[in-house]
């Protein structure tokens, strides 16, 4: 600023650390004057010459404090010595003399008028970024696919359908089953952080196996920018400070010790990771888990939640335990049937206990969707593809309809169809069939059946001749040893030395050269020995997992496999321990042995035969062949493949058909030279008859209720086009360049971020000290995991867009403009309101405020010009005005400004009443429609949990009166003056 005249005991406030609070003159030399800052405990001496700072002086009718605490208001300004004396009075009326350093100096200038009129004027172009800012981040809010979009994933439509429908639910209680590998993780993370945007979860728990600890923690962070905090023993003591030495000293006095002092590790973090065994073999872990709050209970590879009618084990107990703390829960698993329908059923029941409480009326109702499923499909054959054709439902249909639905709704739908449109008719009706009945709510299952894409699975049998005697001698061993035989030839020796399934699993890998091979088997143990021999005897370059192993070590060995260039050719992983991961690099898959489970096999395949797998997936299975004494395996062999078809398609019945015929089976397999032959033909016919009821009815009624494609596709239409829009490169660009944030242009799609020397902010939000490299293009995001994927969604973006609204950023500005009508020394006021409701992020208001950002553009005459002249256009013509200028500027037309400020401010106060009212109409009827939805769903279907529909009921009410209590804000204001 110009050079002033210091006087001890005036009073400043720095232009350039604003947030020191009011400062006060303790010393002035001819060059330099002290200022003390009593609120930060500060002093700085600045040259007289040069000193960025503003005086303060307050006019008649303003507010101020005394240091004492007392409010007043000033009625009389008197200049002494240089000095102010405010003559103010309080509530009471009482009238007193405040000398200006008896001010106090706890005042914050962040107001935008309060930030004007002491002298605070930022850029101008900073006032217009504040602006676009306030639009943007509203513009984003609004989307239907908020919180879908920023995920580095492919849009995959049955994806977004799921993940809408889940997150758009008061804490979600759902069966997340997706046949395996079409991406329950991704859609849990998306629900996730739709959840988290949107404010309707603060807090979650997931709870998966210890091998996919690193995967889930990895993914989550590189896919949706979530940060969990993975707990084990070791971080929870560390956290409760017990790996300290001091610990048992700090605690060794019994009065010491107060209980509130123990840290309970599950509420360090938002967003917590753990394994289900930790949890489920520390009993005290659990009761911390379960003492924490939780909005979201995720719990992947559900289907070890096992449940009979005489014992829940200890997974599903300590789940059942978290589960009723947790206000939502997601339980992830491709084969829900696995441990068969009582564990199912018991699952349902952890997701709403009220609805599930009968397993044979639960058994009886699987069996009934299929008259249901048939009169969807029926309406949806008589669906016409114009919208626009009107017409009359067959009385044969209004008959079916009249099973399922009230006559009101019949009716409403039927005078619909004649008068607007027959296709939105049948749409609607579909709608509320899908909804009212079945177990559309609380189960969701998206089928390859129903999505295009995925490769051909290719069985190769290798038959391995086995010995007359070796084979016979086999027969004789329990069924578990035919089926791993390492156990008979174990009794020779080392039995890789004698099982001849090793040679040929030597050779397979020798010819497959330069491919990647998967090979599972059972048993940790035969993994183990199988893959030392391999490598130590062989020199295969081989690696190996299981469940013995640590996590660091079985990621290292994930990661040593996925490496394509110096990486191991083959990987061996027992059953659990390759559960859940991704291999789909991988084209083959070695079944070493067989699992006497189909949904084991599934999830075998499932490995290779995931999104994202661009070859065919072969599977290698070596079986022992002897004509004279069939061999178990090879029987099993068959009854997969020609009894259910399981390796070459995924298939939905195979538990169901396995709980059929396992009676008839086991034996079978057992006896070495029994003929399955009959058997085979038997579970064929059983497997075609049960695939076609669940395509008409359970299954169909799920595809249809898990993905309609119509919305699916729309949402990805949508997310695309928003790929497409090139605001946000423009906008960040400008942002980064106003906070000094150093950046350097690649390409259109992918730039390179630093901090930057003179950054107006350190750290800036969502930037690392190292830099990040960024790109706005999906494609090369998914390709390139070194870039991250900048959207509306990013941290970075959210934390600018936040740094810039929600502080005085831009908030007061001064700036000169030529244009010819208007007459040099004209002074306009563009001021911006915003519609201020102080409501719970999770109520998500701004969603039915129209308009909340307001502009006026007022002259002293009070006409508004923010029509004529819009925010971009004015931008372009508005002059930058030297900040001394700016500041004399505002001194001398004070009163000018704020009067017109006055102006501005009662041109927009009407619009805050057609804001609000239009805002409460849309929240009642959004809100109003789904209770009555709901009310009307719970008398037909009992899956409506009732808390939803009073969670409701109070929302409503909460958002009814959160919006009448809305105000109209200044945000920001800008003197303009033409020349
Ligand atoms: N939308 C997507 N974009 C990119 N990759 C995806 C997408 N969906 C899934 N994938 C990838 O496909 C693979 C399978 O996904 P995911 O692990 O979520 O499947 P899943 O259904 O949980 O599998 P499982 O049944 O084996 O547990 C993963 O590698 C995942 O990263």
């Amino acid at each position: 600023m110009s050079q002033q005249d210091f006087t001890l005991g005036q009073r400043y406030v720095s232009d350039t650390e604003p947030e020191l609070g009011l400062g006060v003159v303790l010393q002035v030399s001819t060059t330099t004057a002290e200022i003390g800052f009593p609120a930060a405990g500060e002093r700085r001496t600045y040259s007289i010459k040069q000193a960025p700072l503003s005086r303060v002086r307050y006019n008649i009718g303003e507010k101020i404090k005394h240091q004492d605490g007392q409010a007043l208001t000033i009625t009389h300004v008197m200049e002494q010595s240089g000095c102010l004396l405010y003559e103010a009075v309080d509530a009471d009326d009482q009238t007193r003399a405040v000398p200006e350093f008896e001010l106090d100096s706890f005042v914050q200038f962040s107001k935008p008028r309060e930030r004007l009129f002491s002298g605070q004027i930022d850029k101008s172009n900073h006032f217009s970024l504040r602006y676009r800012s306030r639009v943007l981040r509203h513009h984003s809010e609004q989307r239907s696919g908020f919180g879908l979009g920023g995920a580095r994933v492919s849009l995959l439509p049955h994806q977004l359908y799921i993940a809408s429908q889940v997150a758009s639910r008061y804490a979600p209680r759902v069966l997340l089953a997706d046949e395996v590998g079409l991406g329950k993780t991704i859609e849990a993370g998306l629900i996730l952080h739709r959840q988290l945007l949107t404010g309707r979860a603060h807090r979650a728990l997931v709870i998966v196996p210890d091998t996919l600890m690193h995967q889930w923690l990895v993914e989550m962070l590189r896919r949706f920018n979530l940060s969990f905090t993975l707990l084990d023993e070791a971080r929870c003591q560390s956290l409760e400070g017990k790996d300290c030495d001091d610990f048992v000293d700090e605690f060794d006095e019994p009065e010491d010790f107060n209980p509130e002092d123990i840290i309970n590790p599950f509420e360090s973090a938002q967003l917590v990771l753990c394994s289900l065994s930790f949890i489920t073999d520390n009993p005290e872990r659990l009761e911390q888990a379960s003492a924490a709050d939780w909005d979201l209970l995720l719990v992947d590879e559900a289907h070890h939640l096992e449940w009979n009618r005489e014992q829940a084990s200890l997974e599903y107990q300590a789940i059942e335990q978290l589960a009723r703390v947790a206000r939502g829960l997601l339980l992830l698993t491709a084969t829900p049937e696995q441990l068969g329908v009582e564990s199912h059923f018991a699952r349902l029941r952890l997701l709403d206990p009220d609805r599930y409480y009968d397993l044979e009326a639960f058994i009886a109702e699987q069996k009934s969707y299929q008259p249901l499923s048939e009169l969807v499909e029926h309406l949806n054959s008589v669906r016409p593809e114009d919208a626009e054709v009107t017409g009359d439902l067959f009385d044969a249909q209004i008959n079916e309809l009249a099973e399922y639905l009230d006559q009101a709704s019949i009716d409403r739908a039927l005078a619909q169809a004649k008068t607007q449109s027959l296709q939105l008719a049948i749409d609607q009706l579909v709608e509320v069939l899908l909804d009212r009945h079945g177990t559309g709510r609380v189960l969701l299952r998206n089928t390859r059946h129903g999505i295009s894409g995925f490769p051909e699975r290719i069985l190769h049998l290798n038959p391995i001749e086995l010995a007359d005697d070796d084979a016979k001698a086999l027969g004789q061993y329990p069924l578990e040893v035919q089926l791993k035989p390492e156990g008979y030839w174990a009794e020779q020796g080392d039995w890789w030395l004698f099982d001849p399934r090793v040679e040929w699993l030597k050779s397979l890998i020798k010819a497959k050269r330069g491919h990647k091979i998967l090979v599972i088997c059972a048993d940790g143990d035969t993994a183990q020995s199988l893959e030392l021999y391999l490598r130590l005897r062989h020199g295969i370059a081989s690696t190996v997992f299981h469940e013995g192993m640590n996590l660091i070590n079985r990621d290292r060995a994930a990661a040593y496999f996925a490496d394509m260039e110096e990486g191991a050719q083959v990987l061996i992983a027992s059953e659990i321990g390759s559960e859940g991961r991704n291999f789909q690099f991988s084209q083959d898959l070695v079944l070493f042995d067989l699992p006497l489970n189909p949904d084991l096999l599934e999830q075998r395949i499932g490995r290779l035969d995931r999104i994202g797998q661009a070859g065919s997936v072969n599977i290698h299975l070596p079986v022992y062949h002897n004509a004279a004494a069939p061999q178990a395996q090879a029987k099993l062999a068959d009854w997969y493949h020609h009894g259910i078809n399981a390796f070459e398609h995924t298939c939905a019945i195979g538990q169901s058909a396995f709980t059929a015929f396992a009676d008839k089976l086991v034996p079978l397999l057992a006896d070495c030279g029994a003929d399955i032959n009959p058997l085979l033909k038997e579970t064929a016919d059983y497997a075609q008859t049960l695939n076609d009821e669940l395509q008409a009815g359970r299954d169909k009624l799920l595809e249809l209720n898990s993905c309609r494609p119509g919305p699916a596709q729309a949402m990805v239409d949508a997310l695309e086009a928003l790929d497409e829009d090139d605001t946000l490169p423009e906008y960040l660009m400008r942002a980064l360049d106003s906070f000094n944030v150093d950046y350097e242009r690649h390409s259109d799609i992918s730039w390179v971020l630093h901090p930057g020397e003179h950054m107006r902010v350190d750290p800036y939000p969502g930037l690392p000290e190292s830099g990040l490299t960024v790109t706005f293009d999906r494609d090369v995001a998914l390709s390139r995991d070194d870039m991250s994927f900048l959207s509306w969604e990013h941290p970075l973006v959210r934390g600018t867009l936040e740094l810039i609204a929600d502080t005085e950023f831009g908030n007061t500005a001064v700036a000169t403009l030529k244009l010819p009508p208007l007459k040099p020394g004209t002074m306009l006021v563009e001021a911006v309101y915003c519609l201020y409701t102080p409501a719970p992020a999770s109520l998500q208001l701004s969603r039915y405020i129209s308009q909340p950002v307001m502009r006026v553009l007022m002259d002293t005459n009070g006409k508004d010009f923010a029509q004529v002249l819009g925010a971009d256009k004015l931008n372009q013509i508005l002059q930058k005005v030297a900040r001394p200028t700016a500041q004399e500027l505002v001194r001398h037309s004070r009163e000018q400004i704020g009067a017109v400020l006055d102006n501005t401010e009662l041109a927009v106060a009407p619009l805050r009443a057609g804001q609000v009212a239009e805002a409460k109409h849309k929240v009642s009827e959004d809100i109003g429609r789904e209770i009555e939805r709901l009310q009307d769903l719970a008398k037909v279907n009992p899956n409506i949990r009732s808390e939803e529909i009073d969670y409701l009921s109070d929302r409503l009410a909460q958002s009814l009166e959160y919006l009448d209590n809305a105000s109209l804000k200044l945000d920001a204001a800008r003197v303009i003056v033409a020349v």
